[in-house]
């Protein structure tokens, strides 16, 4: 797990060997205790550089360690004993030095990286802080302002950064191992005085205490509720006010409490669920390790609305060439200028040469004829999509992969209209496209595992957290979102204002509530998706029954208003002018529910935040357990990872499925149906056979939940 090697006659070569990325396993750690003994209780040895194998110097403590019983040697010993030694040490990092593998460097002597190499201490993403000694080296080094933000966004930067902050001593183009032999070499026998950061001071901030204050209010802000953030801010702190091994104990005191939070444990979790989630399978059996994907070097994308100029914006970042059709000239204009100003902006910001030239627009449809994937993104109504399709379908080469942007629309349907229906898929993006993280993936009943495996590679390459689902109405998103944003709005004709069900979904975590969200996006947007849905709903009825189960008209009455949200300047909330994204209580809406109440014969009751939790969270949990019965996403990680990276569920919850294990499967089912004895013409809050049968089975945890599918699936 750690090798040395005596290297141009006096030097130690210590390589770090643990594969895939070095991670600072009980074994790994041992090997570095060994090795090092041996180091530096070798004469020969006058000096000793530590590298790891494959170019990659250390990827951190081992997460799969996290929460099981940890063994082997702790590795803050042995780097205050590197620091304290006279033989000079020098970590030379190629690839990657994150957390723990930071930490240790930063014990080093000297620091060499490489110019390709990312450095970081991104611990505070798995729920924890650089516990090794880091939070106390790291303001040291670089000073407490650089030291904070780094430790609390958990930022990974580059080499360049690194060394223009002081992080490390020298950057290198050439072999990184040979230059920190032969510096290692040049500094044999020289005195290290200067060089052991626990012995350096703090460097000085006039009013400590202001700047921190400033500082926790900003971090608390934008955690929305997780600690690991706060508890950072509150090392740096330690390290900035108190002697090195003080400021160590508080160091071990936080991470003490951090260790075992149920935060740390969601964070791991979305660590591991956002690498398997890239492991797809279809029902057929077909999987990502026997599907392979077709190259895509040339790409098109129909339609230059909103979506449709993310999208193109995405994909001449992940360096294709793209054809952007728009047939109407002044939207082609207006959608050059914005992807234009896009691409330069963020070309600026990296210090890169905008990728303006790997776009060519068009307003002709045949300008695809030889692309090797389209991505419609035209508006979002049905027969246009479909003229699309079959255009499509007649212009492209064989073989083109033809994807929508559709976010409710049947992909089979699209698909039915093609030539070759196995080359049609859908891509769901987000807005911004070209900055939200997820894509959903959505394969049809026909799609070829080839397709799927060609979209998910060209996901990747985006960048995106991409998930394979299943085709059914609204996927997996959106198709949970139905049930909440409905017991939202039951929860208006019960009593609560639309602040009081905001304020509880924004204390869970969420960046904002669900009538905020709703404002933003457009009231709109869902307004028309429901009149496609359930057309029986015309203007002005305010039925509250649909089909003999309860609906409710509140969205549909708001919308006739006129109050489309944000973008009008009035939604559920109000705000001083269209566009304004200041949102404040709106008497009007006050008005408007007590009204609606009294019309018909609504008596408003006190409701707290429990019970919106509950009832917003707890039936769009019961939809995901359907979706998985269904066989729609093949696991609980795929759901969680579209709710984190789509949906601004709180990621220290680890997502909807995650968070229901940890609440408890028992506890959610026992509230489930105690709603749906009080509401039984709300079939979301029936609870689903899944969740039953996992209950009957005791709740195994999360990552057992599929052996229960399985069973099911087979039994079908
Ligand atoms: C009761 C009280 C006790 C209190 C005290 C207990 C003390 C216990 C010790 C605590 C020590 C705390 C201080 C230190 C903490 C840390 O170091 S936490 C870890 C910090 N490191 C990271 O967050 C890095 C995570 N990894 C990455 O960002 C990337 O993987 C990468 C290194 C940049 C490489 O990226 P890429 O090339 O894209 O590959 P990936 O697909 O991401 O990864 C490849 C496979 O490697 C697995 N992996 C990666 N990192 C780790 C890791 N640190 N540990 C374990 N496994 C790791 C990853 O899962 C991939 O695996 P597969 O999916 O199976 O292929």
């Amino acid at each position: 797990m750690a090798q040395f090697t005596l290297v141009s006659g006096s030097v130690g070569l210590i390589t770090l060997q643990n594969p895939p990325v070095n991670a600072l396993s009980a074994a790994t750690r041992q090997g570095i205790v060994d090795m090092m003994n041996k180091a530096l209780n070798d004469p020969e040895v006058k000096s000793v550089v530590v590298c790891g194998q494959n170019r990659i110097f250390c990827g951190g403590a081992d997460i799969k360690e996290f929460g099981t019983k940890i063994s082997g040697p702790p590795l803050i010993p042995t780097i205050h004993t590197i620091e304290a030694t006279n033989k000079p040490v020098v970590a030379a990092i190629e690839g990657s030095a994150l957390g723990g593998g930071l930490e240790l460097a930063l014990g080093c002597h000297y620091r060499i990286a490489h110019s390709k190499a990312r450095l970081g201490l991104p611990e505070v993403t798995l729920g924890l802080l650089p516990a090794i000694g880091g939070s106390q080296r790291l303001p040291r080094l670089i000073g407490v302002p650089a030291a904070i933000e780094l430790i609390t966004t958990g930022r990974h930067i580059t080499a360049a950064e690194a060394l223009q902050l002081g992080l490390v001593d020298h950057v290198t183009r050439s072999s990184t191992v040979d230059e920190a032999i032969k510096f290692a070499q040049s500094v044999e026998g020289k005195s290290l005085d200067s060089r052991r950061i626990s012995n350096y001071p703090c460097p000085h901030l006039p009013d400590l205490d202001a700047v921190f204050e400033g500082v926790m209010q900003e971090v608390r802000q934008k955690a929305h509720g997780a600690i690991a953030p706060i508890a950072c801010v509150q090392a740096v702190r330690a390290a900035a006010t108190l002697p090195y091994l003080e400021g160590m104990e508080i160091e071990r005191q936080l991470m003490e409490t951090l260790f075992t939070s149920s935060q740390a444990r969601a964070l791991q979790y979305t660590f591991f669920a956002q690498r398997a989630v890239s492991r797809w399978s279809m029902p057929s059996g077909a999987r990502w390790d026997t599907s392979m994907p077709k190259p895509v070097h040339k790409a098109a994308v129909i339609g230059l609305g909103t979506m449709g100029r993310g999208i193109t914006v995405a994909l001449a970042q992940a360096g294709l060439s793209v054809v952007a059709v728009e047939t109407q000239e002044k939207q082609l204009k207006e959608a050059k200028l914005v992807v234009s100003g896009i691409l330069e902006r963020a070309a600026q910001r990296r210090g890169m040469a905008p990728t303006l030239a790997k776009i060519t627009y068009s307003h002709d449809i045949r300008a695809v004829a030889d692309v090797d994937l389209v991505i419609e993104a035209v508006f979002e109504d049905e027969a246009l999509k479909e003229k699309v399709f079959q255009q499509l379908s007649a212009v492209c080469k064989p073989g083109t992969f033809l994807c929508t942007n559709t976010s409710s629309l049947d992909v089979d349907h699209l698909a039915s209209l093609t030539h070759n229906p196995e080359l049609v898929v859908g891509m769901h993006f987000f807005a911004p496209a070209h900055v939200m993280k997820l894509l959903e993936v959505v394969y049809g009943s026909k799609s070829s595992p080839e397709a799927l495996a060609t979209v998910m590679q060209l996901g990747k390459r985006m960048g995106k957290v991409s998930v394979a689902v299943g085709n059914c109405w609204g996927f997996v998103g959106n198709r949970m979102l139905k049930p909440y944003m409905e017991q939202a709005f039951y929860l208006l004709e019960e009593g609560a204002t639309p602040e009081l069900v905001d304020q509880a979904l924004v204390e869970f975590g969420f960046p904002m509530g669900v009538f905020r969200m709703s404002d933003l996006s457009g009231t709109d947007v869902y307004w028309k998706i429901r009149k496609e849905a359930e057309p029986v709903g015309a203007s002005g009825q305010e039925a509250r029954v649909r089909k003999g189960l309860r609906y409710s008209p509140l969205g549909d009455l708001l919308c006739e208003q006129g109050r489309f949200g944000q973008k009008t300047g009035q939604g559920w909330y109000q705000y001083d002018k269209p566009g304004s994204r200041v949102a404040r209580p709106d008497p009007w809406v006050h008005n408007f529910l007590e009204e609606y109440r009294a019309r018909h014969g609504l008596v408003a009751r006190r409701i707290d935040h429990a019970e919106v939790l509950e009832r917003c969270l707890y039936s769009l949990i019961n939809e995901g357990f359907r979706i998985l019965e269904e066989g729609i996403a093949a696991g609980p990680e795929d759901i969680d990872m579209i709710y984190v990276f789509g949906y601004g569920w709180p990621k220290h919850r680890g997502g909807p499925m995650f968070y229901a294990s940890m609440v408890g499967l028992a506890k959610i089912l026992e509230r489930l149906e105690h709603y749906h004895r009080a509401h039984p013409d709300v079939p979301f809050m029936q609870p689903c056979s899944l969740l039953r049968k996992l209950v009957t089975c005791g709740s195994p945890p999360v990552h057992k939940w599929k052996d229960v599918i399985k069973k099911i699936h087979s039994q079908l």
